[in-house]
């Protein structure tokens, strides 16, 4: 291919470029004299036009403001009609300006025309009309294609709107700083606003202001005050339930809150989890890069993950998904799984599997050695927990379901047990925005009381005495600390376990301290996970090591039951509480009963010390049955007795027509026993007078 090459030789067809014969000279308007009337362009005449117009307008409307001034305003005005002006844009406003005299000066006429001044720069700015452009410009502007002048002008135009958008903004806030004033809670016309941007304005001036308090304060105004006021247009802006909005508040600092705000606005990065039992993640993304995806390992943390950035096709139908290469999961979903390192040959539970998005991630781990049971209470969600593993061909599972709670009955012994416990799901707010408006401290308390019965139950399940493990996983989606921390301390309480490491590099600690409460000190063992620090879904995870089936005295534990929402609660909610908490048991005690508020006054002088708990617990006798609390007395050891006394029995009881037939037939037996008796006397001595007389004879 290629341009065909023509080697003939070519004839000059004129005299040459040098030879040519030059144009008569040119010269610049300047240069010939402004006599020297020049013939203008269409667009150039149209432009003069315009000038003389305005210039005209204003001259008007000068000898009506000041009509002294008149003649020199008018020899201040450049002429135009040869399209030419005297100087710059700002020689030009000057210029426009009468000069001063003494008497004009604080004067209204004075001020009106330092504004008229003013309007003309913004119409210069404003680029309506070409006689905007200064000479020069007009003169280089020749010179450029109709593009390019179009171009400069656009430029131009751009440069000064910046700057007065910059000017505007400066003015506003330094405005705003100065007279922000907080509503007054009680006037609803203040506390109203109209647009979104005016309750957005509203958030930033009170986040300043909380910033600063001491110095931005507004005199008579707590910090309360204006807390209160940033909550409920935060929750205006957000679409949030008040009682959501306030719990998270009590979670964040201002600043991080509106962050985890903003995160919680936009769905996580698309993730995938590769099934090691089947490929590897490297052949996996060579194979997804062919079909168009544009992909990347999730980071050093996963060996497994894959972050999508696009893809050409569905990731939920390609054949690669369809013959179980991957699946699809979160890359916070795969965290608990690394925190519980399971072993090959190891026996492992998962309490709450369905879909089984994290079991088979134990599985694969596990390499379908051992056994690993994947429960769900949900009959509906365990049939994806069986679709999902003929999918990615795990072998070595048992699919139950049961509910989590009963399950120590059934089966005990794993040497691991993942609970990844069902929760309000405040850490994934971006995939189900429902959780903003929907949540209650009822359907918080609902949960946590859940929650606490499951990891009971899990640790139940647990082996103390497993040689490779012992160790649960508690994780929820929730980032809620009365789903977790609270949860998790609890059972520091009730069980012999503690907490570990997760194994987990990254992370936020989780909190020792929340409000009121004082969580025990290894809770900053645990770890937290928010989308707008980790870009992933909001998580929670722990790991707790079980070292004996012995239960710890919780006797001391005054705070084992108690309710933290109880004192937030409203009149309606505490009396759906009151309802509620009379069906749910905890350890087969009703929870928030009255005598239980009274039983914790009794008990408030006791002091816990949790470094002493593990001692404690070696001195415990060998048993399994929980230990009776040290109040009641022990039981007075008393003779077996098969039959009791009737009067012990029951004092006030008549005998029975059975009760006299069996004392006959109990007399009759007697005597019957004794006439045998007597009976085998006189044979014996018969026989024994027998033999003597044999013995004579
Ligand atoms: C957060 S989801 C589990 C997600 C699962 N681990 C995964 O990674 O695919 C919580 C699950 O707990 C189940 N669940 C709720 N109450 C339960 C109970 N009492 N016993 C067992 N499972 C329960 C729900 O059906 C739900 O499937």
């Amino acid at each position: 291919m290629g341009r065909k090459v023509s080697f003939r030789e070519k004839q000059p067809s004129g005299p040459g470029r040098k030879a040519k014969k030059q144009g008569d000279p040119k010269f610049t308007r300047e240069f010939l004299g402004s006599s020297e009337t020049q013939k203008l362009s269409h667009r150039q005449k149209k432009r003069a036009a315009k000038r003389q117009q305005k210039q005209e307008k204003f001259k008007g409307k000068k000898n009506i403001k000041n009509p002294q001034h008149s003649d020199e305003s008018d020899e201040d005005v450049p002429d135009a009609s040869n399209g030419v002006f005297g100087g710059k844009k700002k020689k030009n406003f000057v210029s426009l300006k009468p000069p001063r005299s003494d008497e004009d000066e604080g004067s209204d006429v004075e001020t009106e025309e330092d504004e008229e001044v003013h309007i003309g720069k913004l119409d210069d700015v404003s680029g309506e009309s070409d006689s905007d452009l200064d000479d020069d410009d007009l003169d280089d502007d020749e010179e450029l294609l109709p593009i390019e002048r179009a171009s400069k002008k656009l430029k131009k135009k751009a440069l000064v709107d910046k700057k007065l958008a910059e000017e505007e903004l400066q003015l506003n806030i330094a405005d705003q700083e100065m007279d922000f004033k907080l509503p007054e809670e009680d006037d609803d016309e203040s506390m109203q606003v109209k647009t979104l941007e005016e309750v957005q304005q509203r958030i930033n001036n009170i986040m300043k202001v909380l910033a600063n308090f001491k110095s931005h304060r507004q005199d008579g105004k707590s910090r309360q005050d204006y807390l209160d006021v940033l909550r409920k247009d935060l929750c205006l802006y957000y679409s949030y339930n008040d009682f959501l909005m306030s719990t998270l508040m009590n979670i964040f600092p201002i600043a991080e809150l509106v962050e985890f705000l903003e995160a919680s606005e936009t769905e996580r990065p698309l993730t995938i989890r590769t099934n090691n039992l089947k490929t590897r993640r490297r052949d996996l993304a060579t194979k997804l890069i062919d079909r168009g995806v544009n992909l990347d390992p999730i980071g050093a943390w996963s060996k497994v993950g894959l972050v999508i950035y696009s893809s050409q096709v569905p990731l939920g139908a390609t054949p690669e998904y369809l013959a179980g290469l991957y699946t699809i999961q979160g890359a916070s979903s795969m965290l608990p799984v690394m925190a519980l390192a399971p072993q090959e040959n190891e026996r492992i539970l998962d309490m709450c599997s369905a879909p089984g998005g994290k079991s088979s991630h134990i599985a694969s781990l596990m390499k379908n050695t051992g056994v690993l049971v994947a429960n769900d209470a949900n009959s509906e969600r365990i049939k994806a927990v069986l679709g999902n593993f003929h999918r990615l061909g795990v072998v070595n599972s048992i699919v139950s379901c049961e509910d989590g709670v009963k399950l120590p009955k059934i089966m005990a012994g794993f040497d691991r047990v993942l609970l990844d416990a069902p929760c309000t799901g405040t850490g994934v707010i971006a995939k189900d925005a429902s959780v903003k408006a929907s949540k209650s401290p009822v359907d918080v308390q609902k949960c946590y009381n859940l929650q606490r019965k499951l990891i009971l139950s899990a640790i139940d399940c647990l082996s103390a005495k497993s040689s490779t493990g012992g160790y649960l996983v508690y994780s929820t989606c929730s980032i809620l600390p009365e789903e977790n921390e609270w949860v998790i301390d609890y059972a520091l309480k009730k069980r012999n376990v503690k907490l570990v490491p997760t194994g987990l590099d990254f992370g936020v600690e989780g909190f020792v301290n929340y409000r009121e409460h004082r969580f025990h000190p290894t809770m900053n063992l645990t770890r937290r996970y928010y989308p707008h620090t980790h870009n992933m879904d909001g998580f929670f995870v722990a790991k707790l090591k079980k070292f004996s089936d012995i239960l710890p005295d919780t006797s001391g534990n005054i705070d084992a039951d108690v309710e933290p929402f109880e004192n937030t609660l409203t009149k309606d909610e505490r009396k759906e509480l009151d309802t509620l908490t009379r069906k749910i048991e905890i350890g087969g005690k009703k929870v928030f009963t009255k005598d239980k508020k009274q039983q914790k006054k009794k008990k408030q002088h006791i002091v816990r010390d949790f470094s002493k708990m593990g001692q404690k617990m070696k001195d415990f006798p060998k048993r399994t049955l929980p230990k009776k609390s040290t109040n009641e007395k022990p039981e007075e050891k008393k003779p077996p007795q098969k039959y009791p006394t009737e009067t012990k029995l029951n004092p006030g009881r008549k005998p029975l027509k059975e009760d006299g037939q069996k004392q006959k037939l109990a007399q009759a037996m007697k005597k019957n026993q004794q006439k045998n008796k007597a009976i085998n006397k006189r044979e014996q001595m018969k026989a024994f007078k027998k033999k003597k007389k044999d013995h004579k004879k």
